[in-house]
């Protein structure tokens, strides 16, 4: 998955191999592609932002529980990488108000579609102490990743993403976000590496589930499904 090396082989990375199909749908999805081949349908773009706005609010929260796992289960050397994530959130809440503007997407009028709905209850369900800290983590890193990849691949050589859209591309898809996200897997791989067996198995049915969560908001976002 890191073409640039950036990671030493881990848990993380030897997923990639059984589970390269579904990590490609998830990142190569038809509705991304489309941005990358200039062929976005508006409509489905404004869908995508509302619905996206709903859902980083919602992520918001989730970030505050792995934080707080983070706390309470790892020696604290984490945190300011969380807490930065955390932070950076705020930034983007005001970029998507201000990009909603920009589309004439009215945000206090939208509702979450069934996917995203499906998709946050699942997000909600890590505030749930049971849940540890190393599933907490490695879903995180995924759940980012796949917007780092599906973006990057908009703005790498020979795309012909609109100008109009490229500023959302480099939002996910720029050098700085793909070495947050490295940073991420580091930490994923480091607790996998020390979890037991039980939570290294639940670590990859979330990050499976993940997967099959972004398929579903890409084709929500495509057809309203
Ligand atoms: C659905 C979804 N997945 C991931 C991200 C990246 N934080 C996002 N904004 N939205």
């Amino acid at each position: 998955m890191d073409g640039g090396g950036g990671v030493e082989a881990g848990t993380t990375a030897a997923w990639m191999a059984p589970h390269r199909g579904m990590y490609e749908r998830a990142t190569r999805h038809p509705f991304t592609v489309s941005i990358r081949d200039g062929t976005v349908d508006p409509a489905a773009f404004r869908r995508w932002l509302g619905q996206d706005y709903m859902f980083v609010k919602e992520f918001v929260a989730f970030l505050a529980s792995v934080l707080l796992k983070c706390c309470r289960q790892s020696d604290g050397s984490d945190m300011e990488i969380i807490l930065g994530g955390l932070a950076s959130l705020s930034d983007e809440l005001s970029w998507f108000k201000k990009e909603a503007e920009k589309w004439s997407v009215n945000l206090a009028e939208v509702s979450p579609l069934k996917s995203n709905t499906e998709y946050c209850r699942f997000l909600q369900s890590f505030s749930e102490p049971e849940i540890s800290y190393a599933v907490a983590i490695t879903t995180f890193w995924i759940i980012e990743t796949v917007y780092q990849d599906s973006f990057a691949f908009c703005i790498e050589e020979g795309n012909k993403t609109p100008p109009e859209l490229l500023g959302t591309c480099q939002r996910w898809g720029s050098p700085e976000f793909k070495q947050y996200c490295q940073s991420l897997q580091r930490i994923a791989d480091r607790c996998l590496a020390d979890a037991p067996a039980d939570a290294v198995k639940s670590a990859e049915e979330a990050f499976l589930r993940v997967l099959e969560l972004e398929i579903g908001f890409w084709d929500m976002s495509s057809s309203q499904s």
